[in-house]
């Protein structure tokens, strides 16, 4: 039984693809933010403008710690999961990491009518993902055991390709 975690940009498709992926394989699912709603009783934004951003990344990294000791099941993070370098070596620790890398022409057109993502809700979107995209993404790859390139195929398609990049990880790792 493995852990599955997604890492990747607001908008790569986490939550989405994880979901798809936990239920093709019977797997549990858990987004991070959801549990993270689920557990306080209101939403993201709300944590933000409570406690800050430094309130809910301490949220996120308890949560991280918590959910990563589980194996038999796919967890979806938030983007910014990656900025702790404690989140990180938890994640390079446990589990198999995927990162979705997205174009951030796609990531905008698909955050851009979405008011649930507070670092987003700027007067110009664009250039905020493509500043956390040059930021983040060599923080990806660092954690990554995998990376999958998004942006064209659907969420059945992305789920394909992350199963075998899944089934080539254990024949590699299983060859050492
Ligand atoms: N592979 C995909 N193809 C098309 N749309 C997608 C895909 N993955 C996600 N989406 C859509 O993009 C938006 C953001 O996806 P989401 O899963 O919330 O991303 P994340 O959790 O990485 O921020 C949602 O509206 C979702 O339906
Ligand atoms: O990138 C980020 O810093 C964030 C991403 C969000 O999750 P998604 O990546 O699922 O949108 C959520 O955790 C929060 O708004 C902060
Ligand atoms: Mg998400």
């Amino acid at each position: 039984m493995v852990l599955v975690v997604l890492v990747g940009m607001m908008g790569a498709g986490k939550t989405t693809v994880g979901r798809e992926y936990a239920r093709r394989h019977q797997m549990r699912f858990v987004d991070c933010d959801h549990e993270i709603e689920a557990r306080t009783g209101v939403k993201v934004p709300t944590i933000f403008e409570i406690e800050g951003e430094a309130g809910f990344r301490r949220r996120e990294s308890q949560l991280l710690d918590e959910l990563t000791h589980e194996t038999g099941l796919v967890l979806a993070t938030g983007g910014g999961v990656v900025l702790d370098p404690a989140n990180r070596a938890v994640l390079t620790a446990r589990g198999i990491v995927v990162y979705l890398n997205v174009p951030t022409q796609v990531l905008w057109e698909r955050t851009r009518n979405d008011r649930n993502r507070p670092l987003l809700q700027v007067s110009n979107p664009r250039e905020r993902i493509e500043s956390l995209f040059r930021e983040r993404d060599p923080l990806y790859r660092a954690v990554a055991d995998i990376i999958v390139d998004g942006g064209r195929g659907n969420p059945g398609g992305m789920v394909r390709q992350i199963e075998k990049a899944i089934q080539n990880f254990h024949k590699k790792t299983c060859e050492h």
